[in-house]
């Protein structure tokens, strides 16, 4: 769970090499797969497939939210689901760079993909909103968007920008409003994606302790695990396996998409309609 303690001790780094690195992390994995059972029950059961409206942030921009989303919605809809993904507000237009909307759909096809606000600046939505003299997001023409696709979808993807507190739009009081208010007012789950190196377990227990604190369930994706892993890489992983649903390989991105699509179910956990259900196993097999 969000903000849960881990089910194992953190492996210490400087005591681990080579072949006991390997061995450590096998043993790491397996313990934390025997200690699962053992944990409290989750308020949204772990083997329960998450459906309806699921919201997905970052532990910062550039992290592969757009890239996970498009995984999630390849999976979903491998498994029979009809699912949209909406992206409320996407900057940086005027970079010229493909949109999100058109990055998932290429990827994975969804049956509707939505973008609500668009603005030039590479920017937090509000800050792009102001500097172009556009109409800033409103919470609830968002809320009333996501929930109309709702109504004609199993599973709803709703990409933020950036990370969790960054300002998206205004509400009608004119305060700001983030993308965890989103979460708050829709009751929905949380997907944290977050990066696989050195840095990430920081980022990703602020994001999920703001998360905790606010009553949002949380699970974690690592948006692109390497190639050719290092210490630190393994370390990560061992940390953060009790809030893994799913890990990304490098380059995801940059596969043909009937690739991509046959290909996401194995990065996912059956909650996310995927097939990965042993981090041992896929340990092994990444590593
Ligand atoms: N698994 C992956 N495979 C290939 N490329 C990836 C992967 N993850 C991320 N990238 C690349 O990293 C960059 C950032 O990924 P992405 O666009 O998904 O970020 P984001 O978290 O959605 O950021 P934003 O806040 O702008 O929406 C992109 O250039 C993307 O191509
Ligand atoms: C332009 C970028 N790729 C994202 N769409 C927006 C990222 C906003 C980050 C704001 C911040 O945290 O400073
Ligand atoms: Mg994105």
């Amino acid at each position: 769970m969000p903000g849960a303690e881990p089910t194992a001790e953190p492996i210490a780094a400087s005591e681990v090499d080579g072949e006991a690195l390997a061995e450590e992390i096998d043993t790491e994995l397996a313990a934390q797969a025997a200690t699962t059972t053992a944990q409290p029950a989750p308020s949204r059961p772990e083997s329960a497939e998450w459906r309806g409206i699921v919201l997905v942030t970052g532990t910062d921009t550039e992290v592969g939210k757009t890239i996970a989303t498009a995984a999630m919605a390849a999976a979903a809809q491998g498994a029979g689901l009809r699912v949209a993904v909406i992206k409320p507000g996407q900057t940086g237009i005027a970079t010229g760079a493909p949109t999100d909307a058109e990055v998932v759909t290429r990827l994975a096809g969804p049956a509707t993909v939505r973008t609500l606000a668009e603005y030039p600046e590479p920017l937090a939505p509000l800050a792009a909103a102001k500097v172009a003299g556009l109409p800033a997001l409103d919470l609830f023409d968002v809320v009333d968007a996501i929930r109309a696709e709702a109504g004609k979808h199993d599973l709803v993807l709703v990409e933020g920008a950036g990370g969790l507190l960054v300002p998206m739009g205004l509400r009608p009081s004119g305060e700001p409003w983030t993308f965890a208010d989103l979460a708050t007012t829709l009751g929905a789950n949380m997907i944290v994606v977050a990066r696989a190196g050195l840095g990430t377990l920081n980022h990703t227990a602020l994001t999920l302790e703001a998360l905790n604190r606010r009553g949002v369930p949380a699970r974690v994706i690592l948006g692109a695990w390497p190639a050719e892993p290092e210490l630190v890489h393994w370390a990560n992983l061992s940390e953060l396996v009790p809030h893994l649903v799913g890990a990304l390989p490098a380059g995801a991105g940059s596969m043909d998409p009937g690739v991509f699509r046959r290909s996401a179910p194995g990065w996912l956990t059956p909650a996310l309609h995927g097939v990965l259900d042993n981090w041992r196993v896929w340990a092994e097999e990444a590593g």
